[in-house]
């Protein structure tokens, strides 16, 4: 309800499920390819195909950091993490598979915790 949507916007509740939430994220079986960033030098093309890089690692650092204004930032980044993956991989890959896991995953546990 908005009301409640606005207190979880401005205050740290907000950014205390982010943490509960990414944890769920790095804790999935299916979480290993967005673990940590990808090896640009190892990946031929990743570099110039994908403008920007994201995984778990970075968003934890960035959270603890106090990089996120917001869960709204937060979810933004989470985002590119699955948008990176799709542009890079087919569906029917390993890893194109994982990312659309990940992203049903994270679309469920979003609208349960912060809507
Ligand atoms: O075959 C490969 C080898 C490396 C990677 C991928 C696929 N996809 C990842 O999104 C990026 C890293």
């Amino acid at each position: 309800e908005k009301k409640a949507r606005l207190a979880q916007d401005s205050t740290t509740k907000g950014l205390a499920t982010c943490r509960v939430l990414l944890a769920e994220l790095e804790a999935h079986q299916d979480a290993w390819p967005f673990l940590t960033p990808v090896n640009h030098k190892a990946v031929p093309g990743y570099r110039k195909v994908i403008k920007k890089p994201m995984d778990f690692s970075t968003i934890r650092e960035k959270l603890i950091t106090n990089q996120y204004s917001n869960w709204e930032t937060f979810i933004v980044d989470v985002n590119l993490i699955f948008e990176n993956c799709e542009r890079f991989n087919e569906d029917d890959s390993e890893i194109g598979r994982a990312g659309h896991s990940m992203r049903i995953f994270f679309d469920k546990r979003w609208a349960e915790l912060l809507m």
